[in-house]
């Protein structure tokens, strides 16, 4: 991959296609860590003369506009973090990213509206995704690949752009790939991969490779219930992927046939609602009451599950063991952590990757430092570790 070196950016318009998708509590940034980890690339190019055009996603508006997802106050934060003023285009490639882009001068910076305001950016059809790609390609003269948490997205801005401008890989893209090829290449064992969080339906898709490739998987979060089911329990209200049931079982027979020790909750905080404040209680994983759902994983599976990495060398981990902006559910993602800094101690190579498990080490400040490496990419990071050919990182290869 080239890298920032090989453009010669001074005095161009250099779009920069970012991952500052951060979680929004009520509207305000609850964590900053993707905003943080985006500085060093801008302020690289910034200090080479460039006219710096950010472009990235906010959650998942569908291409529709929805101010509840604007990058406005993003655009705020960054110029903090940047220390100098970050002209906001209230659109993404209309009248206001046109005029917005013009008026930039050598070192300054700009952030366009979300991404995903429009249709175009997430479309499968090639054509509707190329158009808008054009358009993209039309505010600018290079292109910087460096939202590593978006490089598994066959999207515009991902995929699209670098095909239609001279591009290089960012700074943070070059770091996350190299920790991750650590983690592929002579992998020491036990090799354990922990998994959770609430994208269940795009991550289950990686578990048929990860069996192939690792020792012990742990399954927590909001993944947890959808095997719980396989295996033929109630899990109530908990959150389900219905519709892959019979792909977690054969899941369940694969690990059986590999060897694979595939650990599941045994204990859960089956909660009557979803809420900070929602009464609870701890329930054998067997048995979830039918009007209740799992918020966290119970405390003997928190000790089974840091019985199962004890002895580990390598250990990847994505996705909250619960509800963890609930203070109350948040005790099994602080023990999986712990867990995980414990080995980081003893020598052990241990990756947390993702958005919000990223922000949840933050969030219950446990040290950044205890963990080898804390990446910014969840789904991005696992399919590395499948050994896919990431969309965002073949496009800046060619
Ligand atoms: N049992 C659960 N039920 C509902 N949501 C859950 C559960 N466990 C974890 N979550 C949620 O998962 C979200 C993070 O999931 P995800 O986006 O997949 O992780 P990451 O961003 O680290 O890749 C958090 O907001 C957390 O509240
Ligand atoms: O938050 C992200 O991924 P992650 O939750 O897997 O870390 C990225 O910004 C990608 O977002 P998406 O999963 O809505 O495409």
């Amino acid at each position: 991959m080239r890298t920032l070196d090989d453009l010669d950016v001074k005095g161009r318009r250099v779009l920069v296609r970012a991952d500052l998708n951060v979680p929004l509590d009520g509207g305000a940034i609850s964590d900053d860590g993707r905003i943080r980890a985006s500085v060093p690339t801008i302020k690289t190019l910034v200090g080479r003369g460039a006219k710096v055009v950010v472009c990235a996603h906010l959650g998942r508006p569908k291409g529709q506009v929805d101010p509840k997802y604007s990058l406005g106050p993003v655009a705020a934060r960054l110029g903090e973090l940047l220390g100098q003023d970050v002209a906001f285009a209230t659109d993404v490639v209309g009248e206001s990213a046109v005029s917005t882009v013009e008026s930039l001068q050598d070192g300054q910076v700009a952030l366009l509206e979300n991404l995903r305001y429009e249709p175009g950016e997430e479309s499968k059809d090639d054509a509707e995704r190329g158009a808008f790609a054009a358009k993209l390609a039309g505010l600018a003269e290079l292109y910087v690949g460096d939202g590593f948490g978006a490089v598994h997205r066959k999207h515009a801005s991902v995929y699209d752009v670098p095909k239609l401008l001279p591009h290089a890989a960012g700074g943070l893209v070059e770091a996350e790939v190299e920790v991750l090829r650590r983690l592929t290449e002579n992998t020491e064992r036990p090799y354990v991969v922990v998994l959770g969080g609430a994208k269940v339906s795009d991550k289950l898709g990686v578990i048929a490779s990860l069996l192939t490739k690792v020792d012990r998987l742990l399954i927590g979060g909001g993944m947890a219930y959808t095997f719980l089911k396989a295996q033929g329990h109630e899990v109530g209200k908990s959150l389900l992927q219905e519709d892959q049931l019979d792909q977690v079982r054969g899941f369940l027979d694969e690990a059986g046939r590999r060897g694979v020790e595939l650990v599941l909750p045994v204990d859960v905080l089956a909660a009557v609602t979803f809420a900070a404040d929602a009464e609870h209680a701890v329930v054998e994983a067997t048995a979830i009451p039918a009007d209740r759902e799992g918020l966290d994983i119970g405390p003997k599976t928190r000790e089974l599950f840091a019985t199962k990495l004890a002895d580990a060398r390598t250990v990847f981990w994505n996705g909250p063991m619960g509800v963890f902006e609930f203070d109350a559910f948040s005790g099994g993602t602080r023990a999986v952590a712990e867990a995980l800094i414990a080995r980081t101690r003893e020598g052990a190579l241990t990756v947390v990757g993702g958005g919000d498990s990223a922000a949840a080490v933050r969030g219950l400040k446990l040290p950044e430092d205890g963990f080898s490496h804390i990446s910014t990419g969840g789904g991005a990071s696992l399919e590395y570790l499948e050994g896919k050919t990431l969309p965002g990182l073949a496009a800046l290869e060619d």
